[in-house]
């Protein structure tokens, strides 16, 4: 991300002018940046319950209501807001919890101009900022019966805290085993095709006759509560994650055979006949594209079902010795109710407005935002948050 210099949000009605400013007014905060005004607050189109964006367009002088994606934060009792490396504003709500203080407005990231170009209007995406980075989530491919789903279940067995699933929607009908919102969620065609335009999802796919896909939510559920993520897609779901900004491990289960996939399809009898059909005529195609694609970083052969659950376990890092993943601390910060931000390089630093307590460095809190990761249409993660003292302390080597 590009540099900008430190400035205090209310310094500009002192003449702060380099590219980009940054007016705080009434509940809402407006930051230009090139021939742009971004007004953030204030009553949102669509919802009362979240804070608006207008972008007002300086050479016409028009205002523009963009098509907002992602999670949108609830309004506060006023904000702070600060232009990152020239794609995104980083907004600080005053009197919030810490985990619900920080978010983004991207207005020129690549997930946005992408959808500029798929939407055809001007888009902006809300991300939830939030500390620590999780690990790269697995995803699993292969031909239905292949053993995925079997070697998922051994995998969330054995680690139970350090693997969650996440859990796909899908128009298909439920199996007699399945339960809704543990094995998917199952959802009816127009209200999925209704959230797939709203941009809930981060990839879906027609497979089978049906529609699966995988929430936004769904990943980032698992990644809040600390665990690595298990995605079990087809390979045109795979195909559009790898293009997405997930960064992930991408794995292909291989059959065998095809005698031996169609008999195991046929040994768990959940499918009628012509589902079972439809299944093995696609499997072919995705063992193809599996094999050919480049999409996939790893291939397992599920002949042996102990030895392939080895490999699996082998590729993740799990020699055996590996319990839980240790869940990173969440460090408690007291956030100043009412607050101002300077940015300086890739350091903001949170002041509390009140009189009393503006200068002392005890009130201070410093957000690292140099190893940002992810962020719309999902959550920003690697926020690193520290007190000024312990800031200080950590520069200049001094313990406590
Ligand atoms: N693209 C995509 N594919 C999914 C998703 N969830 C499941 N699938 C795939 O849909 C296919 C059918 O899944 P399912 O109906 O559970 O049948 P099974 O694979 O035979 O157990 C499998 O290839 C799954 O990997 C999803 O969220 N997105
Ligand atoms: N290596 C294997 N050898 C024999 N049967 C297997 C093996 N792996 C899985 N199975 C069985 O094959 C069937 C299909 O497996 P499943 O995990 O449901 O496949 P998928 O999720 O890929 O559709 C299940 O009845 C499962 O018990």
């Amino acid at each position: 991300m590009g540099e900008a210099p430190a400035f205090f949000v209310d310094e500009l009605q002192k003449g702060f002018a380099n590219g980009f400013d940054v007016k705080s007014k009434g509940g809402e905060t407006s930051v230009a940046y090139c021939n742009r005004t971004y007004v953030i607050g204030g009553a949102c189109e669509e919802s009362a319950l979240s804070i608006g964006v207008r972008i007002l367009d300086q050479s016409s002088g028009e205002w523009i209501n963009p098509t907002v994606l992602g999670t949108k934060p609830k309004p506060s009792k006023g904000h702070s807001a600060v232009l990152l490396g020239e794609d995104r504003i980083l907004i600080t709500k005053n009197g919030s919890s810490a985990d619900d203080f920080a978010w983004f407005l991207e207005v020129d990231t690549q997930y946005v101009r992408q959808q500029k170009k798929i939407l055809g209007t001007e888009v902006v995406a809300w991300s939830k900022g939030v500390s620590g980075c999780s690990e790269k989530p697995v995803v699993i491919s292969g031909p239905s019966g292949v053993g995925k789903g079997t070697l998922i279940s051994m995998l969330m067995k054995e680690y139970p805290s350090m693997f969650g699933f996440s859990v796909s929607h899908t128009t298909r009908a439920a199996r007699a085993m399945e339960k809704d919102g543990v094995h998917y969620h199952f959802i009816e065609r127009s209200i999925m095709e209704k959230e797939l335009e709203d941009g809930k999802f981060l990839e879906f796919a027609s497979v089978h006759g049906n529609l699966y896909g995988t929430s936004v939510e769904a990943v980032e559920l698992v990644a809040d509560d600390g665990k690595r993520c298990i995605l079990d897609i087809d390979v045109q779901g795979a195909r559009s994650v790898r293009a997405s900004s997930l960064e992930a491990i991408f794995i292909f289960v291989c059959p065998p055979s095809m005698e031996e996939l169609e008999k195991r399809l046929r040994a768990r009898g959940t499918e009628t006949e012509e589902q079972v059909l439809k299944r093995l005529r696609n499997a072919k195609t995705e063992i193809d594209l599996g094999q050919s694609s480049g999409i996939f970083d790893h291939m397992l052969y599920n002949d042996n079902l102990e030895d392939c659950y080895q490999s699996l376990k082998e590729l993740l890092g799990l020699d055996g010795t590996v319990t839980a993943a240790p869940k990173s601390a969440t460090k408690v910060v007291d956030l100043p109710m009412d607050h101002s931000l300077t940015k300086i390089d890739n350091k903001i630093i949170i002041n509390s407005r009140t009189p009393e307590l503006e200068k002392a460095s005890t009130n201070m809190i410093v957000l690292d935002v140099s190893s940002l990761k992810g962020g719309a249409p999902g959550r920003t993660r690697g926020l690193d948050i520290h007190t000024m003292d312990s800031f200080l302390d950590g520069l200049s080597g001094i313990t406590h």
